[in-house]
């Protein structure tokens, strides 16, 4: 089973981009892990917010099979602690067929994309970035592998 990361516009800090690939690398070592971008509509045709929103959720879903475990990462959704995280991880990667991850674009969510969805999970009451939240949940990802094997990399 492929769990995919579908994010909204590419990394722009090369320095973040070298976080995120080091975690998407090690992640590649436990199970089959691709992040998929589409693009960010920012300022082009002068979308407004909810127009970038809505246009960038018709491209999110465009690439959802019927099939797909959608999980939106949105900061009103159910927290976790990571060996909680991990837990359900191990549970949805032997149930679905494929996962998808989703980090939203600037402004968030589409209507249609939160219908679509199958969960939400938060990583903190507080709002990150949609570049940074990449970082952090790949580590969170690769985290949550090494507990799935019950490596050292986690402590409590
Ligand atoms: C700047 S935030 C969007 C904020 C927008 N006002 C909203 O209500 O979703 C951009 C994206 O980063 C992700 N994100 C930001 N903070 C998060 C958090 N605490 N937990 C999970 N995802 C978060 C979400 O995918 C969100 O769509």
């Amino acid at each position: 089973m492929k769990t995919v990361l579908l994010q909204v516009g590419k990394t722009v800090n090369k320095h973040f981009v070298t976080i995120i690939d080091d975690y998407v690398g090690r992640i590649g070592h436990y199970m089959p892990f691709e992040i998929v971008t589409i693009p960010e509509l920012k300022n082009t045709k002068g979308l407004s917010e909810a127009q970038q929103k809505q246009a960038e959720g018709e491209l999110i879903l465009r690439q959802l099979q019927p099939s797909d475990t959608v999980v939106l990462l949105d900061e009103h959704g159910k927290q976790m602690r990571s060996i909680e995280f991990a837990a359900w991880l191990e549970q949805k990667r032997a149930t679905a067929r494929r996962l998808v991850f989703i980090i939203g674009g600037p402004y968030g969510f589409s209507p249609a994309v939160y219908q679509r969805a199958n969960h939400q999970i938060s990583l903190s009451m507080m709002t990150f970035s949609h570049q940074m939240i990449r970082m952090t949940f790949t580590e969170q990802i690769y985290r949550a592998c090494t507990i799935i094997k019950g490596e050292p990399y986690h402590h409590e």
